[in-house]
């Protein structure tokens, strides 16, 4: 069992450690969030934001906004936000109510400011490789955490990542890829036979679809290290990801739990870019 909570306290201890060091130099890393409408994986989300941010010592506001709000009053928020020195990072929730286009507003923000590593100039930093400091997705960058911890060689090996979304799938791709991994990117479209096919064959597995119950031990390699993203909330209120863990465990070598496993680090990677991007706007090298 990968225990993502214990490894976010390590990455979270870290960020406090830099976080006062900033603050002894007059710096308070600012993250603020923007949340439009109810998404019940945004609201978990928010919640343990908040509680994280008072821990490590950053500066956090979250601006919630209903359902109906604009796209033009998102637009403002973002742009009031961009100009406001107190904010070394901007968060906006997605997703965002059907009638805002999304990558509007993630293209209004910042780069320099863009946490989520939205911006197409991050993200294409990220999809070229490019050397130097930017912001990356911080799921998929916890992610890459979360497999550190398990010291094992990923150079060479196989990787699925099983989702495309510019949130979580995307960046995988390109972070798997850049630690020479061989990747498929799967989704909707990939035949249900097809994907069991690769996921038998693969030896990290990342599985980020919002569907629950996805994958199944049968769909495994024995021995595969697998990641499970996905946060569903049940009928039942119980929470649960998009692995059956009943199934998959056996066969794992290593296994990412729902609720504990990358939703924690998610939270503990944003803390740390909100301090990265803190330490680069007031042009501070941090160790
Ligand atoms: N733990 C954490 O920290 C985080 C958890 N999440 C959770 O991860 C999950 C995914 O989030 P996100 O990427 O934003 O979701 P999106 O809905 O944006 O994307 C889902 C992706 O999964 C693919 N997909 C859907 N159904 C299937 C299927 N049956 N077979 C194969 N692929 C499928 C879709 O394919 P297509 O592109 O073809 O439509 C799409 O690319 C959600 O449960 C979300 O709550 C998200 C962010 C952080
Ligand atoms: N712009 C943007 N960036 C995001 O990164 C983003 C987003 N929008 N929209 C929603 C999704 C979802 N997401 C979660 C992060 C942490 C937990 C989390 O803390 N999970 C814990 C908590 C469980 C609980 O409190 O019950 C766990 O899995 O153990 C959940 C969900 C980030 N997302």
């Amino acid at each position: 069992m990968i225990d993502g909570k214990t490894i976010a306290q390590t990455v979270r201890a870290r960020a406090a450690e830099r976080a006062q060091k900033l603050a002894e130099m007059g710096i308070v890393p600012g993250l603020a969030v923007i949340l439009v409408g109810e998404d019940p994986a945004s609201q978990i989300y928010v919640r343990n934001k908040s509680r994280a941010a008072k821990k490590v010592g950053v500066q956090s506001q979250t601006i919630v906004m209903p359902v109906e709000t604009t796209e033009a009053e998102v637009l403002a928020i973002v742009a009031q936000l961009n100009e406001d020195a107190a904010v070394d990072a901007i968060l906006v929730q997605s997703p965002l109510p059907k009638h805002i286009d999304e990558e509007k507003v993630q293209e209004a923000i910042l780069p320099s400011k863009d946490v989520d590593g939205f911006h197409p100039e991050n993200i294409g930093r990220l999809f070229a490789n490019r050397a130097g400091y930017y912001p990356i997705a911080n799921t998929p960058r916890g992610v890459m955490t979360l497999l550190d911890a398990t010291q094992q060689t990923l150079h060479g090996k196989q990787a699925i990542v099983i989702g495309r979304s510019i949130l979580v799938g995307r960046p995988m791709f390109s972070l798997l890829e850049r630690a020479n991994m061989t990747v498929t990117l799967a989704h909707r479209h990939t035949p249900r036979a097809e994907l069991r096919r690769l996921t038998q064959q693969a030896d990290v597995v990342v599985v980020a679809t919002g569907v629950p119950g996805l994958i199944t031990g049968d769909d495994l390699k024995e021995g595969a290290t697998v990641i499970d993203v996905g946060i569903n909330r049940l009928a039942d209120g119980s929470l649960v990801g998009d692995v059956d863990f009943a199934s998959a465990e056996p066969k794992a070598a290593f296994i990412t739990p729902v609720p504990g496993g990358v939703g924690p680090m998610t939270i503990a990677t944003l803390m740390q870019t909100t301090v990265e991007l803190a330490a680069v706007n007031h042009g501070v090298e941090l160790d």
